[in-house]
């Protein structure tokens, strides 16, 4: 954010000397006022005291100012709500005024003009990719159909662990990031590009994916001053139009690949990879222009599903890891439900994840913590409207802080403790289906992750693998940083290094 100190100070003081009077539209007497903020300098408003750390800095506006509350930004406005009441409001009470998406510049690029399941406006084309989303590639029978994917990739991990890494320091992200990776790209096109070949993609979408997730979180002095747009002084359309062109070459490999497949034997019976079903889809719909999917599409729904799914998926993964690390004695409570449900002659099966209550304890905790999207998705209403007794302009960009709210003091006891037992209260209601506002981490309403279910299967099931197969502790004199780094996705700062032992005495079950 530095270059971008510099540039917004430098556009302040060279316009500073032609300041022109803010010209404030007068407002109906009946129109409640905008919401309550911070005063910027004239023509960058607030834009030169925005620091690294906007999860910190959002939470200590809201102390000043209250669960909601604006920034003017040059050109921008910027809402930011954190409470549970406003939530609601905005989230479910007028989800369908906030039902679109605030989109960048860069992420323009990124998925060909905001589409995709992710960045799409509501509109017909983003029902339909959330239906073939939800009720098809990740419907419980597709999920129940593809666990064996699920497990191969799994146990590939634990085997490579096991032969390879003993006693050496592991990096968290990257071996969670890895296998949520394998997992998804086999969803996606169901396991058939493997061996070599398989790695090598694999090991490209990781570079490719980290390097948009960092463009994404940079800010963009383009986004503020619209008119500096075409002059793209950071060099993030550049540069992101670089990584989309990597990726895109990618996808089209993959998609070829099952194009000729589909041309030779037609689809698959039973088949429910992604890809499978946006071709039979193309397929049927072919000369219905209005509901059939175009190949833009289908790069970016896989755009949502590698760079959006994978990243936060890993990211809640290695957090969770961090927490038992830094808690041994809730380590040694999984571990012991592990040894109690699954057995200690037994490898972990999907199976038993239901019965697995503490983990998922932990796993929820973890994300009440660290919730890997720590403002949802922004939000851009179609219309004006009012929000907790304030005037909300039409597109104005609204982060709803799930992250502070999920440490409000207010609402939980010792709010910055991690304790799972929380979660085993059955009164509390606390799970995420979007329908508790205290807690929230796959968001709500109808912008709502459409990967929850995946999310949670393959959370619990590589979190209760690596926890069953090994012991895992920091390597010695290593200190245990919790930072955290922010972006779209709350990564840690200094990511978690861990060394493995075995912790069954049968080499067989890593076979
Ligand atoms: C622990 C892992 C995950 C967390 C915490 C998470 C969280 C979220 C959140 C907070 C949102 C925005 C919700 C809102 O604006 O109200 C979201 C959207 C979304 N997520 Fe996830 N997610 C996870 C994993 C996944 C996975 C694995 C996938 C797919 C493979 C996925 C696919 C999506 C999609 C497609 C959307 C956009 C939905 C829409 O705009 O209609 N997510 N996720």
């Amino acid at each position: 954010m530095d270059q971008f100190y510099i540039i917004a100070l430098s556009i302040s003081l060279t316009l500073v000397s032609i300041i022109i009077l803010f010209i404030k539209k007068p407002t109906s007497s009946k129109s409640p006022p905008l919401p309550p903020g911070p005063r910027g300098l004239p023509i960058v408003g607030y834009l030169p005291y925005i620091g690294k750390n906007l999860l910190v800095q959002f939470t200590e506006l809201a102390h000043k100012y209250g669960p909601i509350y604006k920034l003017h930004l040059g050109h921008k406005l910027w809402v930011v709500v954190s409470s549970p009441s406003i939530t609601k409001e905005v989230v479910r009470d007028n989800d369908l005024i906030f039902a679109n998406r605030a989109v960048s510049i860069g992420l323009r690029v990124a998925t060909y003009g905001g589409s995709g399941v992710v960045w799409s406006p509501n509109e017909p084309g983003w029902r339909l990719m959330r239906k073939i989303f939800v009720h098809e590639m990740i419907s419980p029978s597709s999920l129940e159909a593809s666990y064996n994917l699920r497990k191969d990739v799994v146990r590939k991990t634990i085997r490579n662990i096991h032969h390879n890494k003993i006693g050496k320091a592991i990096q968290m992200r990257d071996l969670c990031f890895l296998t949520v990776l394998n997992i998804v790209i086999n969803l996606m096109w169901g396991g058939t590009i493997e061996g070599e070949e398989g790695e090598r993609i694999v090991t490209e979408f990781n570079i490719v994916v980290e390097k948009l997730l960092d463009l994404t979180g940079k800010g963009n002095i383009s986004d503020f001053f619209p008119f500096l747009a075409g002059l793209d002084l950071q060099g993030v359309k550049r540069n992101m139009e670089r990584h989309v062109e990597c990726m895109d070459k990618m996808f089209d490999a993959v998609i070829d690949l099952y194009q000729q497949r589909f041309n030779g034997k037609g689809i698959e019976q039973g088949r429910k990879d992604l890809l499978q079903l946006l071709l039979k889809h193309k397929e049927d719909n072919k000369d219905d222009s209005e509901t059939g999917l175009t190949l833009q599409q289908f790069r970016v729904m896989m755009m949502d599903f590698i760079a959006g799914g994978t990243s936060a998926q890993s990211t809640a993964i290695e957090w969770a890891m961090a927490e038992l690390l830094k808690n041994p004695e809730i380590l040694a409570k999984v571990q012991q439900e592990l040894s109690d449900v699954v057995g200690d002659n037994n490898i972990v099966e999907e199976s038993h994840m239901s019965k697995l209550k503490y983990m998922e304890a932990v796993f929820k905790e973890s994300l009440r913590l660290h919730p890997a999207i720590p403002f949802l998705i922004p939000r851009s209403p179609i219309e004006s409207s009012i929000i907790g007794g304030y005037t909300i302009p039409k597109r104005t960009t609204v982060f709803v802080n799930v992250w502070s709210i999920q440490r409000d003091p207010s609402i939980w006891e010792n709010p910055l403790e991690f304790r799972p037992e929380r979660f085993l209260d059955k009164n509390q209601n606390l799970d995420y289906s979007g329908n508790n506002f205290n807690y929230f981490p796959f968001g709500s309403g109808r912008r709502m992750c459409a990967g929850m279910p995946l999310a949670e299967r393959m959370s619990f099931y590589i979190l209760a693998s690596l926890l069953h197969s090994f012991e895992w502790r920091l390597p010695e004199g290593e200190q245990l940083d919790m930072a955290e780094r922010f972006g779209i996705v709350l990564r840690k700062t200094k990511p978690l290094v861990a060394l493995p032992t075995p912790r069954l005495s049968d080499s067989n079950l890593y076979a």
